[in-house]
């Protein structure tokens, strides 16, 4: 009888998880020194409490260099982070740096660092959801977007290269909400004062595009969607998805929306057959998966003509390196963040290898008989890849004692049918799922 153990054994290769890969991580920023170019490393020992950092302009600089430590962690002397002239101290004893760190004073509590950026509303959204320790990809473009040097003519781009599930939803998503929180209400207080409609709510006023966000899926569209609504409760923020197999948008009067690059040609753009969108006011611009973007020849053309017809930020965030993402920054003027390794499996995730030979023939039989058992195998015959599967789900749920879930992600619907059906029939419940 074959036993699963032969072909995985132990040294294959494999990334062991971490259970603190959830977590958030302690952080320090560095400062960067404008005489030399040097960058200074905070002392642990100094104290907390900045409630301005001075800034300088940093047009062309990058930020470099956080390198992954062990078990998710980073040493924060291995930070760069170059917005600040003076340190601006976050380590905290060792203690995690939390969103409510930068919210605004409530009551006679100020926030633990002095830095009175976050609205309590998105604070308090934030906790819903389970979310309070800051990562690194969100500490850094936090700084780049709000520790912006308010003398300078552009803010600068943001360009996050950061490994998967680090949170790079949250570090655009965050920002953009707060400035544009602080945008409409910025707005309706200057109203407030001229207009003699006391009963209109800021809500009701007419809004331009504030922010687009851009993804390269639909599904990816969605998820961000719903991330965005948990953020914006509480606030009068109007979010809009503008994505295929929806309505078309039947007005331009919101402030962010999540759109994919077909439907978002429909309102704007050469192609554009229907409410045509008015982003005179547009502020930023996120490219979510910047890599596939940039490999997307209409969106290029879609972001030229947006450049040509206002001036905003661009934030691309990416788990892969792509050089034709640059073709999205302004190259004298932007940050970069590089943390984890790239173009890398997480370390959260394990990866085991198997050599399959998808020409052999399946050695599990027993479907009609109800008897399901698996011929031997000669020694050095590559395994079938549906036994290679069979027997890995059937080995890890007698190890962990439990039906656990797993994904198989094949690339055609057919092959996922036949895998999900086959599987069904040796007593695994498996679906297959496409759009
Ligand atoms: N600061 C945080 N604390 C705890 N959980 C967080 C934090 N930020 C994000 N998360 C959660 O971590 C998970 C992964 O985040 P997210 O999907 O944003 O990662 P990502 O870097 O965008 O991944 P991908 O490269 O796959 O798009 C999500 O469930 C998110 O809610």
């Amino acid at each position: 009888m074959y036993s699963s153990d032969e072909y995985f054994s132990p040294s294959e290769s494999e990334v062991v998880s971490s259970s603190e890969a959830d977590e958030g991580v302690p952080l320090a920023a560095a400062g960067y020194d404008k005489s030399d170019g040097s960058c200074t490393t905070p002392s642990t020992e100094s104290a907390l409490g900045f409630v301005s950092a001075p800034v300088v302009p940093l047009a062309g600089l990058q930020i470099t260099g956080v390198e992954e430590g062990n078990e998710y962690k980073y040493d924060s002397s291995n930070i760069l982070f170059a917005y600040c002239e003076s340190a601006i101290e976050l380590y905290n004893d060792g203690k995690d740096v939390l969103f409510e760190d930068f919210g605004m004073p409530q009551g006679d509590r100020p926030p633990a660092s002095g830095l009175c950026y976050l609205d309590n509303r998105i604070i308090n959204n934030l906790y819903r959801c389970g979310i309070r320790t800051m990562r690194p990809a969100q500490l850094a473009a936090f700084q780049a977007i709000f520790f912006n040097n308010p003398e300078a003519i552009q803010p600068s781009d943001f360009l996050g290269i950061s490994s998967t599930g680090s949170g790079k939803t949250h570090a655009f998503l965050v920002p953009v909400v707060q400035q544009c929180l602080n945008s409409i209400e910025d707005i309706s207080d200057d109203e407030d004062e001229t207009s003699d409609d006391e009963n209109c709510t800021s809500k009701e006023k007419k809004r331009t595009p504030f922010a687009l966000i851009f993804a390269h899926s639909n599904p990816l569209v969605d998820g961000i969607y719903q991330r965005i609504l948990e953020l914006v409760k509480d606030t009068d923020i109007i979010v809009k998805k503008i994505v295929g197999q929806q309505d078309f948008i039947t007005d331009t009067n919101f402030d962010i929306a999540i759109c994919s690059v077909g439907r978002f040609s429909n309102h704007f753009g050469p192609n554009a057959c229907k409410v045509e969108l008015d982003l005179s006011g547009l502020k930023y611009v996120v490219l979510d998966e910047a890599d596939k973007m940039a490999e997307n020849n209409e969106f290029y053309q879609l972001y030229t003509k947006m450049k040509e017809e206002s001036t905003f930020v661009t934030m691309a965030f990416s788990a892969t390196i792509d050089m034709s993402i640059m073709d999205f920054m302004d190259t004298d003027n932007y940050y970069q963040l590089l943390y984890g390794e790239q173009n890398a499996v997480p370390l959260s995730v394990k990866q085991r290898f198997c050599e399959v030979n998808s020409r052999s023939v399946t050695k599990i039989v027993g479907f009609a008989t109800g008897n399901v058992r698996q011929l031997k195998y000669e020694p050095g015959e590559k395994i079938h890849p549906f036994d290679a599967l069979y027997n890995y789900i059937n080995k890890t749920n007698d190890m962990k004692k439990s039906k656990k879930r797993f994904l198989v992600f094949v690339k055609r619907q057919c092959v996922a049918d036949f895998i999900a059906q086959k599987l069904c029939c040796y007593g695994i419940d498996a679906v297959s799922v496409y759009r």
